[in-house]
């Protein structure tokens, strides 16, 4: 038998039996083995019955010693089926429900292995719906370490387990080594063989380890060799624009008010050196909160069009849309450069207006949202594509934008600070810039984690702030109160204060389910300090920027995630004046203290990160169903990391000698179907 022959010539499988193990997506003997176990029980220890606890679970060997009886109880629904038991002199039952053939299965004086759980009481010792076989002494060992599968069809683990063994017996040896001996040996991985056979039937518990170190190791080195070769080939045969380094760049960037910080002058000189060579960029720059990514942006957007093409910036909300907008026409005022915004609620008439001066080419920079991706904006010559706070825009998304033109340039920019090991994954396929560095002068944000008892206390502090002339954000976690939901809300919050706290101050509501220029002029007002305080849901969470804020107070922080509430934070300290986050709790638990303090200890988003997504895991902290993330069979991105970050070594070891030498040539060959199954679907 062949690892590719179907699963039909296993013995026992028939046609129900095939659609069953379809449904779980195992049809070849390949895919089989490749279903992997979710837990183990250790059949190996085999107890006296007379010293079984109650609730264990474990093995016995008892002398059957009569016929099974049968009970009825409930109203004759429930039929207990009791066969007696015995253990050197002690006795005890073997119970089975609702299963009246079990009491003619056993031999009578018949020595039989048992497995299940013990239930004690009331002077007996019961055996519950245990696993049977009969055996030949008293000398049996039991049944080793054994699998347990997930079940979701009708297949049992009996079924499985039974298919698994005839299927790993039937390709023993078979399996073909892809990875070279000299690197196995060098990072401690075990043979294929070894690893497949011990990841199902492990002799020992140290084999299980070594077998699943090396799976775990496959899975995530063919997920970053199949990106690894999407990233070599979008780079390799199509070739890119070409743009020339203008000298009105380096005029534009020596006549801003600020002087670039390093990290900024490095991600520019990145940059500089793609789009001058004629490869299509692929690039994800990473910056902490404020660390200055518009600027980047800027940049690139403007040797676009120094070079006559289009550029377009999409970004996740038009609040961040307009205030882009604005930025790029300030900053652009001496060129003589058209930007157009484009975005959901424009009126009918304008947003055709501006598509078609999109289509002729008399715009030369979009801003927009999602508006941007509808079939009917088509773009005249267009050069550059920039997605803002990548994560919150599908995969998809983000390809129909980059399809509107021939190979456009591709930046992606995000704030939510993404923790290496997610990015390798989520991002493998683009280059990576991170902008480590914050602007000078900025004030560290002081932050404090309290709980409501200390409400007054803050408020009062904020009354202060705003007598000195400074601006608060407050922020809840509900636009109105729930029933469901015991947390502050924005609406009873905007009343309560107005009336009871704040009634000198001018105090004003912000959330999703407002009209899109209602919010608007609420943004507007609060940017030009119309309003003092500001409650709001997270809709201020991305990107805003008004330099006079200074106070960030957070109800309910607990409801956030650690990123989350780092982005909050970031709204405040983007000026000169000292900054303040209060972080009010209204629930307590560990968990709860070890979050705040994470965010009171640290303002380094990529500490932030990684807390957080050791604290609530990948999924939770992306904070989105449809994250990108490809769904790993046995490894796990929070534990496993020592092992991800030896597959990059891995790989780097493979191609430091090029796409063509011996080894990679090797590895590849052998990997080439495997590949394209875990990483490219
Ligand atoms: N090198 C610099 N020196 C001084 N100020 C700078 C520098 N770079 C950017 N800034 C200013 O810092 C502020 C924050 O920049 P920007 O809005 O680009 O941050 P960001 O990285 O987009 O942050 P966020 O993700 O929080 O919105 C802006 O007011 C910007 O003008």
């Amino acid at each position: 038998m062949n690892v590719k022959d179907s699963i039909k010539n296993l013995k026992g499988i028939g046609p129900k039996k095939y659609e069953q193990f379809k449904k779980i997506g195992v049809e070849t003997i390949e895919d089989l083995v490749y279903f992997f176990p979710r837990d183990y029980e250790d059949r190996r220890k085999i107890t006296p019955l007379s010293q079984c606890k109650d609730q264990e679970y474990t093995g016995i060997v008892v002398k059957i010693t009569g016929r099974g009886m049968e009970e009825l109880l409930r109203g004759r629904k429930l039929r207990i089926i009791k066969i007696p038991i015995e253990d050197k002199g002690v006795v005890g039952e073997a119970i089975w429900y609702n299963t009246s053939f079990m009491k003619n299965t056993f031999k009578i004086g018949g020595l039989y292995y048992l497995y299940g759980k013990i239930k004690r009481g009331y002077g007996k010792i019961q055996i519950i719906t245990p696993d049977y076989k009969i055996i030949d002494d008293l000398s049996y060992k039991g049944q080793g370490i054994l699998p347990v599968y997930p079940l979701s069809t009708r297949l049992t683990q009996k079924d499985i387990r039974k298919f698994m063994i005839e299927a790993i017996s039937a390709v023993k040896g078979q399996w073909e080594e892809y990875l070279p001996m000299d690197l196995r040996k060098k990072y401690k991985l075990c043979e294929i063989n070894f690893a497949l056979e011990n990841i199902h039937f492990p002799t020992n518990l140290k084999n299980y380890e070594i077998g699943k170190k090396r799976l775990i190791f496959d899975e995530f080195f063919l997920l970053q060799m199949g990106l690894h070769l999407i990233k070599a080939q979008n780079t390799k045969n199509i070739s890119g624009i070409t743009f020339n380094i203008d000298s009105r760049v380096e005029k534009f960037i020596e006549e801003l008010p600020f002087q670039l910080t390093n990290a900024q002058k490095k991600v520019i000189k990145e940059l500089e050196e793609d789009l001058s060579t004629g490869k299509i960029i692929n690039r994800l720059i990473q910056g902490d909160v404020g660390s200055g990514k518009t600027i980047i942006g800027a940049i690139a957007l403007l040797m676009a069009y120094l070079n006559g093409y289009q550029g377009v910036m999409m970004v996740p909300t038009e609040i961040l849309a307009k205030q882009h907008y604005e930025t790029l026409n300030s900053l652009f005022k001496k060129f003589n450069i058209k930007i157009g915004l484009l975005i959901g609620s424009l009126k009918a008439k304008d947003k055709k207006n501006i598509t078609e001066k999109i289509q002729s080419g008399e715009i030369d920079i979009v801003i927009g949202t999602h508006a941007l991706i509808q079939d009917n904006v088509k773009f005249n010559k267009i050069g550059l594509v920039i997605t803002d706070e990548q994560h919150r825009f599908g995969v998809k998304q983000r390809a129909l934008l980059n399809n509107k033109g021939e190979n456009p340039h591709v930046l992606v920019m995000t704030a939510t600070p993404i923790p290496r090991t997610l990015a390798f994954i989520l991002y493998g396929d683009l280059d990576i810039s991170i902008i480590d560095e914050l602007p000078p002068g900025r004030k560290k944000v002081e932050t404090y984690h309290v709980n409501e008892r200390y409400e007054t206390r803050i408020y009062n502090f904020i009354k202060k702030q705003i007598k000195l002339g400074r601006q608060a954000y407050i922020v809840c976690p509900l636009v109105e109160d729930s029933e469901s939901i015991d947390a502050q809300s924005v609406i009873t919050l905007t009343e309560h204060l107005k009336n009871n706290i704040f009634r000198d101050e001018k105090i004003s509501l912000l959330h999703g389910k407002m009209q899109n220029q209602e919010k608007d002029v609420v943004m507007q007002r609060f940017k030009d300090g119309e309003i003092d305080i500001l409650i709001s849901t997270t809709v201020i969470e991305v990107g805003v920027n008004v330099p006079n804020a200074t106070i960030m107070l957070v109800h309910n922080a607990e409801r956030f995630g650690l990123a989350q509430l780092h982005q909050l934070r970031g709204r405040i300290g983007r000026g000169e004046h000292q900054s303040y986050c209060i972080l009010i709790t209204n629930h307590e638990g560990k968990l709860i203290e070890e979050r705040m303090k994470t965010l009171v200890g640290t303002d380094d988003g990529f500490i932030i990160a990684e807390k957080d997504l050791a604290l609530r895991g990948p999924g939770e902290f992306l904070g989105l169903r449809q994250h990108g993330l490809p769904e790993l069979k046995i490894a796990n991105l929070i534990e496993d990391v020592g092992i991800l970050k030896m597959s990059q070594d891995v790989l780097k070891e493979i191609f430091q000698e090029g796409e063509y030498s011996e080894m990679s040539k090797f590895v590849l060959e052998n990997l080439q179907e495997k590949i394209h199954k875990i990483a490219l679907n």
